[in-house]
């Protein structure tokens, strides 16, 4: 078996505030997410959003429905968001082939019985990002190019935060039921993602952090805007966000990440903003 998948179940705010750097860890971290030659999912309660990776390595990887859907396959009744942070890949979606190069996007709508992933060059393998939501409905598969995203440049270096915002899995730029997903770049210099910081009380979030050099490491900050904690994260490792929870981080250098959301409404622009000066 290639495929490997952890279940994290959904916490209550009041009794996060008594968990210690393990429990966070335990229940908050995905890690690991890019193994050669496997699929590592993580079926959160949340949302009922799945967080994963597929690295195929020389041979080709199929997308294996796992116990917790009870489905007939993966895609019965969700919809998946795939972005690519390795080497050029293909993913083969019933029959029709998909190149992603680094950092390009799939949409794959629900009701399609074959997902296959398979690497150009097994030494460079790609490294696809997945995630997963519930869909009610069937919308066409679409493969998403950095040219094709909606792109914002926000912050500035005197406050670290300089940072460009690629949504790619939107619904301005395809159909979807609730899955949204991009790519947020740091520039040199600037380290501070999301900020000021946000909740969606509506939505939930993942964040993947990757371009994140082996030696360096991204503190991300979780909570309640007046009850932080915080995750060191290395290279491809990733963050739930509850819906109660701030999601927002600063690295050692600067890096950049993808972001996974999904719950109540499609509106990127939806987030109740914390004044940097009111965090705890
Ligand atoms: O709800 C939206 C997400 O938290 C991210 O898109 C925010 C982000 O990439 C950033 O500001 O750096
Ligand atoms: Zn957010």
């Amino acid at each position: 078996m290639s495929t490997h998948f952890k279940s994290y179940y959904a916490t209550n705010p009041r009794d996060f505030k008594a968990y210690d750097t393990q429990r966070l860890r335990e229940d908050f971290l995905l890690t690991p997410i890019m193994e050669d030659g496997t699929i590592q999912l993580n079926y959160l309660h949340y949302d009922r959003f799945i967080a994963g990776g597929a690295v195929p390595t020389d041979k080709p990887l199929k997308l294996e429905v796992i116990d917790p859907l009870k489905a007939d396959y993966f895609l019965e009744r969700r919809e998946l968001g795939i972005i690519n942070i390795g080497g050029t890949g293909t993913v083969s979606v019933d029959g029709t082939d998909y190149e992603l190069g680094y950092r390009e996007a799939l949409y794959v709508g629900r009701g399609n019985k074959e997902v296959v992933f398979k690497s150009s060059d097994a030494a460079k393998p790609a490294h696809f990002y997945l995630n997963s939501t519930p869909a009610h409905h069937a919308y066409p598969t679409k493969k998403i190019t950095e040219a094709d995203a909606e792109v914002v440049e926000l912050g500035a270096l005197e406050t670290a935060n300089h940072r460009v915002i690629r949504k790619l899995i939107v619904n301005s730029v395809v159909e979807v039921c609730q899955l949204q997903m991009g790519m947020t770049q740091l520039k040199t210099g600037s380290v501070w993602n999301t900020m000021p910081a946000h909740t969606h009380d509506r939505r939930m979030e993942v964040y993947l952090y990757f371009e994140l050099p082996e030696d360096q490491a991204a503190c991300h900050f979780l909570g309640e805007p007046t009850e932080t904690r915080h995750l060191w994260l290395k290279n491809e490792e990733a963050a739930i966000s509850p819906p109660w929870s701030i999601h927002a981080g600063s690295g050692t250098t600067n890096y950049t990440f993808i972001w996974g959301m999904a719950g109540e409404n499609l509106d990127y622009g939806d987030m109740d903003k914390c004044a940097i000066t009111d965090l705890k």
